[in-house]
């Protein structure tokens, strides 16, 4: 059975990054609509008012929030602005919201492909809307290949701005240097295991190494008084962070990705631990949905259910 759950990840990280199949899955009606209504359980609709909708219920019940117009890689300078400009006016639609929100997005998505500058001066622009709407800005790891280039921007953004913090993946061997470095910058620290496929020169894969050295960095950011998301799925790293008294610190949260262990939300939530949900929208959402699958490949049989009867979504569990 590892063994083919090991083959089922592998295969959908393979799928996610073929440009010909995310193609074939966006330009076809019946294939989108029939993989849309799996994604739907990860992703709250296409538009920027399907995650309002979810974001105030879930506001009201407690949750703090971070809102993603999904995107990344963008090739043109127009549609690069074209996303920042939602990704504003999302940040302005969060300000009605009474709960911190934080506006996450991929460098990528807003130009750093083209030009780490233009990709700047788009971020610039993003924190100071979400400053001005008492949010923050969070700025996504994507593949090593980007880590440098998204560091840069971000240290050049953070000197400047309070507001904006930066995901770390833990995996990645550069990390434990780069942490001590950023965390004397003011923003946020996300850590997160890593999503993407990396050679082993450069991360390490799910190991008891990868979760130990998930606990070093923890230990590091809490210390250091930084405020810090902690943010995974794994109970195993979630207990021992409650053992240690880590979720109960002032300047920590534990962020779950919106659709993944809702129950397990839920509970920390009543049991008093600031946690976070992290809301997606746009319709791109073919890269999202094959990470989510591939991350815990059980989610699979789920995915086939939701597709027969799309009703089931209708009582997420929060
Ligand atoms: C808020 C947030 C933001 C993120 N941002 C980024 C980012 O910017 N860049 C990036 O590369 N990655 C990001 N990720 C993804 C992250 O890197 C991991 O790929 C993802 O969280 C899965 O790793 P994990 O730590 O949750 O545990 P995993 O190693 O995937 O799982 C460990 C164990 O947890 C349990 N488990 C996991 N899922 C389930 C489930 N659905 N039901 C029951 N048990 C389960 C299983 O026992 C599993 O063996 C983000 C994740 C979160 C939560």
């Amino acid at each position: 059975m590892q063994d083919l759950e090991h083959n089922t990840a592998a295969f959908l990280r393979t799928i996610a990054r073929n440009p010909a199949i995310k193609h074939e899955v966006m330009h076809s009606p019946a294939i989108y609509e029939l993989l849309f209504s799996a994604a739907k359980r990860f992703v709250t609709g296409e538009k920027r008012t399907d995650l309002l909708v979810r974001a105030h219920e879930l506001a009201d019940l407690g949750y703090r929030l971070s809102a993603e117009y999904i995107g990344e890689n963008t090739q043109d300078a127009e549609a690069c602005r074209e996303a920042k400009d939602e990704l504003l006016q999302l940040a302005q639609a969060c300000g009605t919201i009474k709960r911190p929100i934080g506006i996450s997005f991929d460098l990528s998505h807003v130009g750093l492909l083209l030009n780490r500058k233009l990709a700047l001066s788009h971020a610039f622009e993003l924190a100071d809307e979400a400053m001005r709407q008492g949010h923050g800005l969070m700025i996504s790891m994507e593949e090593a290949a980007k880590t440098g280039a998204i560091l840069e921007v971000y240290e050049q953004l953070a000197n400047e701005r309070r507001n904006v913090g930066i995901t770390l993946q833990v995996h990645q061997h550069r990390t434990i240097e780069d942490v001590t470095r950023l965390l004397r910058l003011p923003g946020k620290i996300r850590l997160v295991k890593g999503a993407f496929q990396e050679s082993p020169e450069v991360a390490l894969g799910r190991s008891k190494e990868l979760n130990e050295r998930y606990l070093i960095l923890a230990e590091q950011c809490v210390t250091a008084g930084h405020e810090v998301s902690f943010a995974t799925h794994d109970s195993l790293l979630i207990d021992e962070l409650e053992r240690r008294g880590y979720l109960r610190e002032r300047h920590a949260e534990l962020e779950l990705l919106y659709g993944v262990r809702p129950e397990l939300a839920k509970q920390k939530r009543e049991e008093g631990v600031a946690v976070r949900l992290y809301l997606t929208y746009g319709k791109e959402w073919f890269l999202y949905l094959c990470h989510r699958l591939a991350e815990y490949p059980p989610q699979v049989h789920q995915a086939v259910a939701d597709m027969l009867e799309p009703e089931r979504l209708q009582a997420p569990g929060y």
